[in-house]
């Protein structure tokens, strides 16, 4: 990297720059068309902060608690997939800096170091204080022996919640992953959560299968053998969100999947009035897709989430300059929610409400619910 990033995007052009197209390609990518993919940004670029002044905030703070266990800011590492793409130590070297940040980090189903020795490496940076929540992401399988022993690998590395994804009942359609041949890890890499499993080919990303065969079925299931908490990742739709209360689902991870699932569904921040009216407080919603800013953040959480996600920018960063870029990339972003709850008048995360926001082209009649 020449310069120090200032930004987000500041790290998006260093990893254009320094990595493989097809690499910089896999990250950026989305499904089809890519119009998810740049919804999401769009929307919180639509919404406008409306701030309230002399409120008497010198003192301000971004923690969150949720599940029972503390982050330093409501900022988490969504899940990606094979971190060693793009930096050597992969996986290891984000945790270590989401720990030394204090922020949740959600650990891939395809990384590329093992979610045991992750949760090891995220304890040592802390040395000896209590590293934030790592969270475990999975899908479903339908040998519901090899899902029960990714949960106990996830369970016995400490993790602190399980993250569902729902989304993916096919692998997304990235046709840039397709022009550019991108199929399978380079030799030396594999998902590493996945060896030693009872099937075949140890660690291949084949392993990992995706399926339409999924029911609430398969939830309760889930949440028959765990105690951990239950979160489904990709649910969009209000009746689903319901639903996933129903069936006794703790939290919800509001997501498109950064547009590399379907493409043309709306951008997340237009479903989050909807979604947080359906579940009505009774479990925390957490936003992804297109966070890129403090002022995102705030926009997120003035609309009822509890928390949002970044995928992209960890990749980013981690590519760009490994631990410290993601070290530098969680700063540059507390710096930015700070200033920013300092600028609308807020002491913290309670502070964040709807009558912050405000939608100019969110008409009655453009079908986004106006809170
Ligand atoms: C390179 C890459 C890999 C991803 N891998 C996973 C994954 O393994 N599991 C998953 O549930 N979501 C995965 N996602 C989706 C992210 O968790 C997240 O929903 C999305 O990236 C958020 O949008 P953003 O990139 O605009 O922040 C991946 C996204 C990217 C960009
Ligand atoms: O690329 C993705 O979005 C993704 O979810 C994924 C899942 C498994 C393996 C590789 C990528």
């Amino acid at each position: 990297m020449t310069a120090v990033a200032l930004s987000v995007r500041d790290f998006e052009a260093a990893a254009r720059a320094t990595l493989d197209p097809v690499y910089a390609d896999f990250i950026a990518g989305g499904a089809r068309d890519e119009i998810t993919v740049r919804a999401n940004e769009a929307a919180f670029g639509e919404l406008q902060l409306l701030p309230r002044v002399l409120r008497g905030n010198a003192v301000r703070s971004l923690d969150i608690t949720l599940f029972g266990g503390r982050a330093s800011m409501p900022v988490l590492l969504s899940p990606t997939a094979f971190h060693k793409l793009v930096d050597p130590e992969g996986e290891v070297a984000t945790a270590r800096a989401a720990a030394a940040a204090g922020a949740i980090m959600v650990v891939s189903m395809a990384s590329t170091v093992a979610v045991g020795e992750i949760a090891e490496a995220a304890r040592r940076a802390c040395e000896g204080a209590d590293p934030p929540p790592l969270w475990f992401q999975l899908y479903l399988q339908p040998d519901r022996e090899i899902t029960e022993a990714l949960v106990r690998r996830a369970t016995d590395a400490g993790c602190a919640a399980l993250v569902v994804t729902v989304d993916s009942a096919v692998l997304g359609a990235g046709e840039r992953n397709r022009r550019n041949g991108f199929h399978d890890l380079p030799p030396g890499l594999r998902c590493e959560n996945l060896v030693d499993l009872r099937d075949g080919e140890n660690g291949h990303v084949r392993q990992i299968l995706m399926s339409a065969e999924f029911t609430w079925e398969h939830v309760d299931w889930l949440r028959g053998i765990t105690d951990l908490p239950i979160l489904l990742k990709g649910v969009l739709h209000p009746d689903d969100a319901r639903l996933a209360v129903r069936h006794g689902v703790d939290g919800l991870v509001l997501s498109n999947h950064g547009g590399r699932q379907l493409d043309t569904v709306p951008a997340t921040l237009e479903l989050l009035p909807e979604i947080a009216a359906a579940v009505e407080g009774r479990v925390p919603v957490v936003l992804d897709g297109g966070v890129r800013r403090g002022t995102d953040v705030v926009k997120a959480l003035a609309l009822g989430a509890s928390a949002v996600g970044i995928g992209r920018p960890v990749m980013w960063a981690l590519a760009d300059s490994g631990e410290k870029g993601v070290r530098r990339l969680l700063e540059l972003l507390r710096e930015e929610l700070d200033d920013t709850l300092a600028l609308c008048g807020a002491s913290g995360v309670a502070d964040l409400t709807p009558e912050l926001v405000r939608f100019p082209s969110w008409g009655p009649r453009s079908g986004r619910v106006v809170p």
